[in-house]
């Protein structure tokens, strides 16, 4: 028998892909040609907005691996374009530098919306873009679901609570937002971003779904992303002190970024149009988390206290019975064990850093047939 009759009688109509069995290193990005049954799993057509960027970026892994076909859309702003390289030249991927302010026409069937800067120093530092970003961004990529006839998932985030007086917070808490204050901009955003879906979905039949994300941490976070996570690894393993804003009394739950990828991935073809919180409920302070994070570098960093944020959330928890019951999805990886990924990750990227390997070195002459050429 030849391999392909084989193939045919065993295991019916195949569709060759070029899909590689892990997410490839920079340094490991050749692929291996797998095969996989065409009616096995649907191949979709996703749009990640705001792909190249930490989320985005891990989505577009999975999305990828799954062997669908990828548009990333991003403009850049707190997402790189190192964070998707290693797909660059895939046949299923591509890559749009695009701001999501402008209207944007591609043929897709499913949107994870994901574009907006998610940290608090990123968002407060232009505060009108991030609007216009979580509004007439939104605006236009529910335009685009409408025009294609594609569902649209909304990153939304825990954000949307504000403040919470309800905790922990259940996805019918209407929340305790300032609407004038430093965060207004990012939370009142995505507040009207969740309106603006459920508008499209009444009036103009868009599907729509609304993940509201809570605190999440990874590889990928920016070194200057600001947030509590990258800030304490990135200081205890420079042996800076720990800077804690307030008493540090206030709580935080955090979730993987693994966790949150397959709960996108859940909720998106899943058959649940209302919002559903993705976290994980375990809940610290944030001196118990800078002790922690401490102890895992092994790092002799001392904690200053610092003064307190303006309209700091001063608690915070997700309930997420509605994911567990209707998506069948929870958090699965430890808080320690993710923390350890994302150690290794910076202290990669310090030593990257340090080997100054941004700026490329000139290549030595080669040797070809007896005579020296050089590039
Ligand atoms: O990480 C996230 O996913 C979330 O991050 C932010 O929300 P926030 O909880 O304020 O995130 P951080 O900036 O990481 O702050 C967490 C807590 O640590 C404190 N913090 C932060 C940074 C720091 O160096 N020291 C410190 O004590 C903050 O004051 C806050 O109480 C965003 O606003 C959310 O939309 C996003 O979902």
């Amino acid at each position: 028998k030849s391999p392909c009759r084989c193939i045919d009688e065993n295991v019916g109509a195949l569709k060759v892909k070029r899909t590689p069995d892990k997410v490839p290193d920079r340094e490991q990005t050749h692929v291996l040609v797998t095969f996989y049954k065409s009616d096995s799993k649907r191949i979709r057509i996703p749009s990640v907005t705001g792909g190249a960027g930490f989320v985005g970026s891990h989505l577009t892994d999975k999305l990828m691996m799954d062997g669908h076909e990828v548009t990333v859309v991003d403009n850049f702003f707190t997402g790189r374009k190192r964070n998707v390289e290693h797909w660059i030249g895939h046949e299923n991927f591509e890559l749009i530098n695009h701001d999501v302010v402008e209207p944007l026409y591609i043929e897709v069937d499913q949107i994870y919306h994901l574009a907006s800067p998610a940290s608090p120093p990123n968002y407060m530092y232009n505060p009108i873009k991030t609007l216009k970003t979580n509004t007439i961004g939104t605006l236009n990529m529910l335009g685009l679901a409408k025009r294609v006839g594609a569902r649209l998932l909304l990153a939304s985030t825990s954000e949307v609570y504000g403040d919470p007086e309800v905790h922990p917070q259940t996805e019918d808490y209407w929340g305790h937002v300032n609407p004038i204050g430093p965060r207004a901009c990012y939370d009142e955003g995505k507040r009207v971003a969740e309106t603006m879906c459920y508008a499209y979905m009444k009036q103009e039949g868009v599907e729509v779904r609304v993940a509201r994300i809570f605190n999440t941490f990874g590889p990928r976070m920016h070194m200057n992303d600001g947030r509590v996570v990258s800030n304490f690894i990135l200081q205890a393993l420079q042996g800076e002190p720990l800077t804690v804003y307030g008493s540090g009394s206030q709580t935080r739950a955090f979730q993987y970024v693994s966790d949150l990828v397959n709960g996108l991935v859940a909720l998106m073809n899943s058959n649940v149009s209302s919002p559903v919180n993705l976290g994980n409920p375990e809940e610290h302070t944030i001196l118990e988390f800078a002790q922690l994070i401490k102890n895992l570098v092994g790092s002799g960093s001392e904690i200053q206290f610092l003064s307190e944020a303006q309209d700091d959330p001063q608690k915070r928890k997700p309930d997420i019975k509605k994911a567990k019951l209707m998506l069948g999805w929870e958090p699965v990886v430890p808080l320690e064990e993710g923390l350890n990924k994302a150690i290794h990750y910076f202290r990669k990227e310090l030593e990257y850093q340090a080997n100054n390997q941004y700026i490329p070195k000139p290549k030595p002459a080669r040797i070809k047939k007896g005579r020296t050429r050089h590039n």
